[in-house]
């Protein structure tokens, strides 16, 4: 199992007291943990997760409910996170969440890694461009698939968060898609575009993106770059969706990704 560094309660207590003395730098996390890379072309890497609170979208699907549709978090200064990340036998981090780009803090904690020779990897729905050093931009653009509606709310919500999922319908499908904040994701870093897919109903739409990315970039985007990945939070819900996905990407010559922690430790936290 990975390796847990739960954010100590203190720091949860002196947050919701208010009484909270936390450094400008803090930023809102929600888990810190090592694992193996589960997704795209660093899979199988040992890596130090750090998971931000708080996201700009609701996916429907979202397997980490708890930054987006129900955010739950502790504020965590950079020293603080840079010791807790140093106590793991990792030399990749991975900057996820939530939607990570969302806090300017994001920045400043990946210019430290990138002092200390980490290799960063920033997981994004890539709807928010900042200055910041990211080794690789694992950008995930969401599909229409993706929003959510009254009959497509998150599992397990109750009442409430099928209200909140027709409230959110209409944002979710105004921001999902930013073309220049894609473009510039590409120009600036390394990355991959990692396509969350459940069937080929999904393919049209990925396609005419690329099309229309491909006109945007001032940078090639070879296929080798485009990831498909198969919709799933569990390991039953991806026995439903891998084949299909995988067929898929031999039929348009796009790359396959796993989910491979989904497939070693199904839905548990912290992996
Ligand atoms: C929780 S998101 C956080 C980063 C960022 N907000 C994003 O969506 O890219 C991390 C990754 O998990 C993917 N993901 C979330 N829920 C998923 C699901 N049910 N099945 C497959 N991938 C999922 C996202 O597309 C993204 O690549
Ligand atoms: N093992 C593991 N690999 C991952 N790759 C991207 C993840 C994410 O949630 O961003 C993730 C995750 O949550 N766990
Ligand atoms: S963009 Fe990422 S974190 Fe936000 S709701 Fe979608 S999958 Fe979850
Ligand atoms: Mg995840």
């Amino acid at each position: 199992m990975p390796v847990s560094d739960r954010v100590d309660e203190t720091t949860v207590a002196d947050a919701a007291a208010g009484g909270d003395d936390r450094p400008s730098d803090a930023l809102p996390i929600n888990e810190l943990f090592c694992s193996l890379q589960g997704e795209g072309t660093l899979a199988g890497v040992p890596s130090v997760f750090v998971r931000t609170s708080g996201c700009n979208l609701r996916c429907w699907f979202c397997d980490s409910y708890h930054t987006s549709w129900e955010p739950t978090h502790a504020r965590v200064g950079l020293e603080e996170l840079l010791e807790e990340i140093d106590a793991f036998d990792a030399d990749h981090v991975v900057l996820t969440g939530g939607e990570p780009l969302l806090h300017e803090e994001s920045a400043t904690l990946l210019e430290a890694l990138d002092e200390r020779g980490y290799h960063t990897t920033v997981e994004t729905n890539g709807t928010i461009v900042r200055d910041a050093q990211i080794d690789l931009a694992s950008i995930s653009p969401k599909l229409a698939s993706s929003t959510p509606t009254p009959e497509r709310a998150p599992d397990g919500a109750d009442a409430d968060a099928e209200i909140d999922a027709g409230q959110w319908a209409e944002r979710h499908e105004r921001e999902r898609i930013d073309l220049e904040a894609l473009a510039e994701l590409v120009e600036r870093h390394d990355y991959q575009l990692k396509f969350v897919v459940t069937d080929g109903d999904d393919m049209p739409e990925i396609l005419e993106l690329l099309a229309d990315l491909r006109e945007a970039a001032a940078v090639s985007i070879p296929d080798e770059n485009v990831l498909l990945m198969p919709e799933g939070a569990t390991r039953d819900r991806l026995a439903e969706t891998r084949e299909r996905v995988a067929d898929l990407a031999i039929d348009h010559g796009f790359r396959y990704t796993p989910r491979l922690h989904v497939d070693l430790w199904n839905d548990a936290p912290e992996t």
